[in-house]
């Protein structure tokens, strides 16, 4: 599989604290990875320093085998390095309709004005349409977001960052917040999602992780303690002590 994406030796320090310490890490299309830890490891800041939200003291960012670490997040985001958009980033009172026909406008190089009018463009409607029924929330596709479920909006956030059309994918936490009933859609959807995508996903539900993960990365204290298989992650000893230890003695009994 070809290399897609590569942190090379990322580092960033807040104040006197070092909260990316080395982190390399490649992706190839297709890949399907989870990226672990205790709260505080630098998950959320390694996607930062990817998306360019935060610059890295040194290292290096590469997508599509060009050097992107100086690149605004927009112009990543326009090259295919996607994150998927938060919850508190959608608008409560547009629909979802209108929120994936304002991402399909902006990708396509057209202005958002045009909004008010996408019902009468095809193309535009065409995706909206097969976007929302592609992650099982076309039935709320016209009412404000402030007034679906919370899961809905959730995967509302994946419908838009797929509207992009990302080579490289980074999902935060897709599942986190959302009530036991509906996570089983998240993970519809996460497996739905196109086949030659990069995943990098980070999430504290492990049951999640292990049925989406093909490969684990473990951040302890802004460091990679391990970068391999969801079957030896469990394994490892560096990884029970400084996070899984409760889970893997759990799934070690079962
Ligand atoms: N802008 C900032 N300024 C100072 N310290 C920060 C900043 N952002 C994050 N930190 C610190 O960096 C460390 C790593 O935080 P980060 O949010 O990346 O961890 P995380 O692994 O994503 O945690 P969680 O699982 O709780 O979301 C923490 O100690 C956090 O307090």
């Amino acid at each position: 599989m070809s290399t897609v994406f590569e942190a090379r030796h990322l580092n960033k320090s807040f104040g006197g604290l070092a909260v990316a310490k080395d982190i390399s890490i490649s992706l190839a299309r297709g890949d399907r990875v989870a990226l672990i830890g205790p709260n505080g490891a630098g998950k959320t800041t390694f996607i930062n320093l990817v998306t360019g939200h935060l610059a890295p003291d040194s290292g290096t960012v590469m997508f599509d085998d060009a050097d992107v670490t100086a690149l605004s997040p927009t112009k990543r985001v326009r090259q295919g390095l996607v994150r998927s958009f938060q919850v508190t980033r959608l608008f409560s009172e547009m629909t979802p309709a209108e929120h994936v026909a304002l991402a399909v406008l902006q990708r396509t190089g057209r202005s958002g004005r045009m909004l008010g009018n996408f019902q009468a463009m095809q193309d535009v409607m065409a995706e909206v349409q097969e976007s929302l029924h592609s992650l099982g929330i076309d039935h709320v596709a016209n009412r404000r977001v402030s007034e679906i479920a919370y899961g809905q909006q959730r995967l509302l956030e994946i419908a838009l960052a797929l509207a992009l059309r990302p080579k490289v994918l980074l999902l935060d936490e897709p599942a986190a917040g959302v009530p036991q009933s509906d996570t089983s859609r998240i993970e519809t959807a996460l497996a739905a999602l196109p086949a030659d995508l990069a995943v990098l996903m980070i999430d504290h539900d492990m049951d999640l992780v292990f049925r989406f993960a093909r490969r684990v990365v473990v951040l302890a204290a802004g460091a990679i303690i391990f970068d391999g298989s969801p079957q030896e992650v469990t394994q490892d000893m560096r990884v029970r002590e400084a996070y899984l230890g409760n889970y893997a003695n759990a799934r070690s009994a079962a």
